[in-house]
């Protein structure tokens, strides 16, 4: 583009925003519910789900009353499932994308047969790697991810079909094939872009998701039982969250149209790099970081407390406002994914000597819901996220933070899957919602009597 256009495209932009005024009083006159949201903070009543419930407040006389997280997946408390696979030794993720996907736990056989089936589907079709993700390698593994997901449609002989037989037989080898999609998308920008080697392992079918993942990320293939033992559960925290948050909702709402499961998936990773959804995770890192170049004492509350006032009013990091990893739609009190998430970081900061880099963020998580309330004069609790904790987690298992939202997704497909088989199965109409038109009716002027 040239100046001469550049500056003929600023001009529109003013154009559109102007165009693009609608007086906050319109959005109280029309009852419109932003964001989904009702007027006490709660959610629009959007659909039902059995796949997971979210829990973080209840309603009582219509108002909005603060409580502590709980999250389920099929019924069963995320603790409890984290307990379970944990106190048995064994590894959680995939015995969950069975939960998820398929509605109860698996026993030993079919859970031994789902392993086996997912080793089979790991490896990705031929040509797949050379012409899908080393000829067109990305700086960002989420577009990586959803250029893969997409390119799927092309090595599948039946990609249209959408009987609940094809979405899951799609689902399954999607479930598989992420973790070779992140690790190659991974090595080709290393390489590309990053002029490191380039080496692509081949998945292996005696290993699990978490396994499979760290071995195909690094060179020489090496892991420690804890490494992988860790990254599993936080697999299994990211993997389902109900029908309402931006990525599955997007998923619902692709799928009423009756289109392909790739172009749902591919939707849901768009949705999920949002810096406000699981692109939250890196942003936090970001954040991290500036507020240890601007904060010369990390023990001094006095100053942290400073520069999150200047943060949350505009004037520092990146100018949103946002304290990223705190806040949420439905959790109020506490996001019972942080709190797992939390103890493995503290595990970890001991093992790593990270503890004063920990107590960084134990301030923050504190001090943000005070001057988020002294800053907005605002009642809303927030709390920390599952993002806020994840990234000091995997930058401890030395998993470089490029790949800290493609792990989402990675976790996030089984969910996603679940969504759009229950809504293929009882939405029985295409998601449709109202927009009141408030635009001021005009005649069609003939060209040359325009201005
Ligand atoms: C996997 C996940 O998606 S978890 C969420 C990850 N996202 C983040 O961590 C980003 C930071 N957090 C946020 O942006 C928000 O808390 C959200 C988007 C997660 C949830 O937002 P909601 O609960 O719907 O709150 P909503 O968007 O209505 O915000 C209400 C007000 O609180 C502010 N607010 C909410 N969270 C934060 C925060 N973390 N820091 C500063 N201000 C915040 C909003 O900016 C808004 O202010 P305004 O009224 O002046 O515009
Ligand atoms: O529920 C939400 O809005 C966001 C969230 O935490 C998730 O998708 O994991």
């Amino acid at each position: 583009m040239n100046l001469e256009q550049k500056n003929s495209l600023v001009d529109l932009c003013k154009r559109v925003e102007q165009n693009s005024e609608i007086g906050a009083e319109h959005f109280s006159i029309y009852d419109v519910k932003r964001g989904l949201r009702n007027s006490n903070g709660t959610g629009v009543l959007a659909g039902l789900t059995k796949v997971g419930e979210v829990h973080g407040y209840v309603v009582d006389d219509g108002d909005k009353i603060s409580d502590h997280g709980k999250l389920f997946y099929r019924g069963i408390n995320i603790f409890e499932v984290a307990n379970g696979f944990q106190q048995e030794k064994r590894f959680g993720f995939e015995e969950t994308c069975y939960l998820l996907l398929f509605g109860n736990l698996p026993n030993e056989k079919q859970l031994a047969d789902f392993n086996e089936l997912l080793g089979s589907l790991r490896e990705l079709p031929e040509g797949f790697v050379q012409d899908m993700i080393l000829k067109a390698p990305s700086k960002d593994i989420m577009n990586k991810l959803a250029r893969c997901v997409l390119a799927s449609y092309s090595y599948d002989e039946n990609p249209d079909e959408t009987s609940t037989f094809n979405i899951i037989r799609q689902s399954i080898e999607l479930i598989a094939r992420f973790p070779a999609f992140l690790a190659y998308g991974f090595q080709a920008k290393a390489h590309y872009y990053g002029a490191e080697s380039l080496f692509i392992h081949k998945p292996r079918v005696d290993l699990c998701t978490a396994e499979n993942i760290l071995t195909m990320i690094r060179q020489d293939s090496e892991y420690t039982a804890l490494e992988a033992e860790i990254l599993d559960l936080s697999l299994v925290l990211h993997a389902e969250h109900g029908g309402g948050n931006n990525s599955s909702f997007s998923t619902r709402v692709i799928t009423s149209s009756g289109t392909d499961t790739y172009s749902a998936i591919a939707a849901a990773i768009g949705s999920l790099k949002g810096p406000k959804h699981g692109g939250a995770n890196a942003k936090v890192m970001g954040m991290i970081d500036d507020i240890k170049a601007n904060v010369k004492d990390w023990s001094n509350r006095e100053e942290i407390k400073q520069y999150l006032t200047k943060i949350i009013n505009k004037e520092a990091y990146d100018g949103s406002g946002l304290v990223y990893g705190l806040g949420h739609a439905i959790y109020t009190l506490s996001d019972p994914r942080a709190i797992l998430l939390k103890e493995k970081a503290i595990e970890l900061a001991k093992e790593k000597n990270r503890e004063d880099e920990l107590n960084l963020y134990l301030a923050i998580e504190e001090l943000t819901p005070q001057v988020f309330a002294e800053v907005k004069g605002s009642e809303k609790e927030i709390s920390a996220n599952v993002d806020f904790y994840s990234g000091f987690v995997y930058q401890s298992l030395n998993i470089p933070p490029e790949l800290y939202t493609p792990l989402f997704a990675v976790a996030r497909v089984p969910g996603w899957c679940a969504h759009r088989i229950e809504e293929h199965l009882t939405g029985q109409r295409i998601i449709r919602p109202a927009y009141k038109s408030v635009v001021t009716k005009k005649k069609y002027v003939p060209i040359s009597e325009r201005s």
